[in-house]
């Protein structure tokens, strides 16, 4: 079944239950600290194994004037009824080996009772009891549809507690915590149903069938009840409960209910005159009771009530979910005739990003006067004017499609269009899955098959929604097409960045490629390495440039190129020594130099270079070869000083340095396909691989990387690719 059907099950029974979900799991909080509070007080009997009920009777018996009954409770805690010398009966915790007071049993907080009643039915009596039982139902049904998710979402069951992917707060502890919660809620929920239906009877009929013995009259009778082998054996763990006879009077009994049946016991001779095991259904009662209030376990009581509580955060994240999901999916209100549009954009897409992508392309053609119509993939027909077609889509579990995609494969062989079309495929996915982009990979495929479609360009992957990689992409549209696309950028959520004064303590002039160094001292003692980013805020408010760090000693040196019209290069640039900026670090942790990792490779191109100046300056025993591209020699000339301090210093660094305008006229991925062996030895030994610079350099390079893995045995490319050995920062 498909993703979203169980999505639709899930959101439509949690919203249906959500007000009485609400008040259950509110109400279950506060129950659920009554078993703490009740087992705070400490009256536990440790050792109830050792205890016989023969020293328990005796002992009530010389403490109290009469003893009425006895309960061990589920908290270990042991309850005499008994009556005073005043004559007043009394519920009292004892001590059941002296028969010693422990405290008297008090009455019932009233939130306890308030929340019960509200807990079970809702102070409507029998009706308010059908509706809890019908939404612990729900509930278990929401737990069952939320599991499935689950195991769709981590890619299959087998996968269900490993490593949960990064995405936002809610989302993530949505996923996080149901893998946690999931057992204590079905178990609530199941209890929840078993103790309604019994409530009502559904269940068979609970009565105990007691077996009478005949009597022997020749038994012999015992003085005290300390003599009695039954009192004497029997242990106050197996007891549930003992009522004591009235009197002295043979034909008056104990009935003991023990943890699996009840008897009935002579008080002289402690023969038992009947018995009655108790029935299943009584036993799993007694069980749901326990297990669904927590009764008698402190542990597990604190279980259920965090498991009440994942309740309420649950329909707060599935909300906040739901809205965004709904945000993003907002569809084209008016939309073209199919057949008079030229472009035809097609989305295939379960929670909306594909289709936000696909609508600001949408947008950006509609300025320029296009005539575009976008659609669904599932609904693909003939479209009699369209000169392009463009697919954006998503992937899902194993390589499924999104809902409203899953009909294209087999639409797609039963249409013939009128024209030949250019078609372009883009797939949304992960990364962080094993069949990363996969539908997108299959449409591709099947698109290029058909006679009347022409490749326009190569599939393009975006990984975790990626705007940068989409607009790398745009670029290469608009070439094809002959015509810039305006595209709008996503509003992002503004960071909250602390700053601090930093010193200008020199500036480079610029160099062939209009690239300089600015170094700078913090004023104030913050904490920062390479690879961190440093914020800057040319206009003086909240605008960010972000530009990534080399620390050399306790400063920070950053390469930068400066653009005609670029605000943050051309403010830095016009800073003068001595001079004093306010700016922030933004850690980038996924990118430090790993403290750990013997082989290093570091590859860079253009001003991509300076995190790795300063992992090269920190006097490391790690091997680490820096492979840098750039224009010309002259380019280099700006990082000489540190990169020849560095290699010659020391043997354990090595520089490859390679220029496309000039000598050999290399990229960097020429120079990395003639290392092939440092390369592939240092993957093989699980080394790690830093890339910073253009994002077309980084494709380039894992394409070479692709390539040479393509035959290696110990580490393939795709789980290469995926894991901490492969670090990145591009742009
Ligand atoms: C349950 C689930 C399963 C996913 N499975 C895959 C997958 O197998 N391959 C992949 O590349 N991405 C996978 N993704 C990531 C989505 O494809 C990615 O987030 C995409 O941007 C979503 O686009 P959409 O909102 O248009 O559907 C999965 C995401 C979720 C939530």
């Amino acid at each position: 079944m498909t993703i979203s059907i169980w999505r639709y099950s899930h959101l439509t029974l949690a919203l249906v239950s959500s007000l009485f979900l609400i008040v259950a799991s509110v109400t279950g909080i506060i129950l659920a600290v009554e078993p703490i509070s009740h087992q705070a007080k400490g009256y536990a009997v440790e050792n109830l194994e050792e205890v016989s009920l023969a020293t328990t009777i005796d002992a009530l018996k010389n403490s109290y004037d009469e003893v009425l009954g006895l309960e061990v409770e589920s908290s270990g805690f042991v309850k005499a009824s008994v009556l005073t010398m005043d004559m007043e009966t009394l519920d009292v915790y004892v001590n059941p080996a002296t028969g010693e007071q422990l405290g008297e049993v008090e009455e019932r907080p009233y939130i306890y009772t308030f929340a019960t009643n509200l807990h079970r039915s809702l102070f409507l009596k029998s009706i308010g009891r059908f509706f809890v039982g019908l939404i612990s139902l729900l509930l278990f049904i929401i737990a069952v549809t939320g599991l499935i998710l689950l195991a769709k979402r981590q890619g299959g069951f087998l996968k269900l507690f490993s490593k949960v992917k990064k995405d936002y707060f809610e989302m993530r502890y949505h996923v996080v915590l149901s893998k946690w919660f999931f057992i204590p809620i079905l178990i609530l929920a199941l209890t929840g149903v078993y103790l309604s239906a019994e409530k009502f009877n559904l269940l068979p009929n609970t009565v105990v069938a007691q077996q009478q013995f005949a009597i022997n009259d020749n038994a012999e009778v015992y003085e005290t009840i300390g003599d009695i082998p039954f009192f004497k054996e029997t242990i106050l763990a197996e007891i549930r409960q003992v009522e004591f006879p009235f009197s002295d009077d043979p034909e008056e009994y104990y009935l003991i209910a023990l943890q699996n049946k009840e008897v009935q016991v002579n008080q002289q001779t402690g023969e038992i005159v009947s018995s009655g095991d108790y029935p299943f259904v009584t036993l799993a009662s007694r069980l749901s009771l326990v297990l669904h209030t927590g009764e008698g376990s402190v542990l597990w009581s604190i279980i259920l009530l965090l498991a009440s509580a994942s309740i309420l955060f649950f329909m707060y994240s599935g909300f906040v979910m739901t809205l965004k999901r709904r945000k993003k999916g907002k569809r084209i209100a008016t939309m073209p005739n199919k057949d008079e549009c030229e472009f035809v954009i097609l989305v295939g897409s379960e929670s909306g990003t594909a289709f936000d992508f696909g609508q600001r392309l949408y947008n950006g053609l509609t300025k320029v006067g296009k005539n575009v119509y976008l659609t669904e993939l599932n609904t693909y027909t003939t479209y009699a004017r369209a000169t392009n077609i463009i697919v954006f889509t998503s992937t899902y579990g194993e390589g499924e499609p999104p809902t409203n995609a899953r009909k294209f494969p087999a639409i797609f062989s039963t249409i013939k269009q009128p024209n030949t079309i250019d078609f372009s495929v883009i797939g949304f996915g992960s990364l962080d899955y094993p069949d990363y982009c996969k539908f997108a990979i299959d449409i591709d495929k099947q698109i290029a098959d058909a006679l009347d479609f022409n490749r326009q360009l190569p599939l393009f992957k975006i990984n975790k929604a990626d705007f940068e990689s989409f607009e790398l992409w745009m670029i290469q549209f608009g070439n094809q097409v002959g015509f810039a696309i305006p595209i709008e950028r996503p509003v992002v959520n503004k960071k909250k960045y602390k700053k601090v004064d930093f010193e200008v303590l020199e500036r480079t002039e610029l160099n062939i490629d209009d690239t300089f160094l600015l170094k700078l001292q913090p004023k104030t003692n913050i904490e920062f390495t390479s690879g961190d980013l440093l914020a800057v805020f040319p206009n003086g408010d909240e605008t960010v440039r972000q530009y990534s760090i080399a620390r050399i000693e306790d400063d920070i040196l950053l390469s930068i190129k400066k653009h005609e019209l670029g605000r943050g290069s051309n403010f830095l640039f016009g800073l003068k020594v001595g001079e004093t900026i306010r700016a922030a670090i933004d850690s980038n942790e996924h990118f430090h130099l790993p403290k750990n990792e013997k082989n290093v490779i570091l590859i860079s191109n253009g001003t991509g270079i300076a995190p790795f100046l300063g992992m090269i300056s920190k006097n490391t025993t790690q091997n680490i070869s820096l492979f840098w591209g750039g224009r010309k020699k002259a380019s280099m000339d700006v990082y000489n000083s540190i990169l020849e301090k560095n290699s010659l210093n020391y043997k354990n660094i090595k520089i490859f340095s390679t220029f496309s305008r000039e000598g050999e006229k290399q990229y960097v991925q020429d120079v990395i396909k003639e290392q092939k062996d440092l390369v592939l030895q240092t993957i093989n030994t699980g080394g790690t691989i830093m890339i910073c610079g253009s994002l077309a350099m980084q494709h380039d390079v894992l394409d070479v990387f692709e390539n040479m893995l393509q035959n290696n045995e110990l580490i393939t490319f795709d789980a290469f690719e995926k894991s901490d050995q492969l670090k990145t920062d591009c742009y």
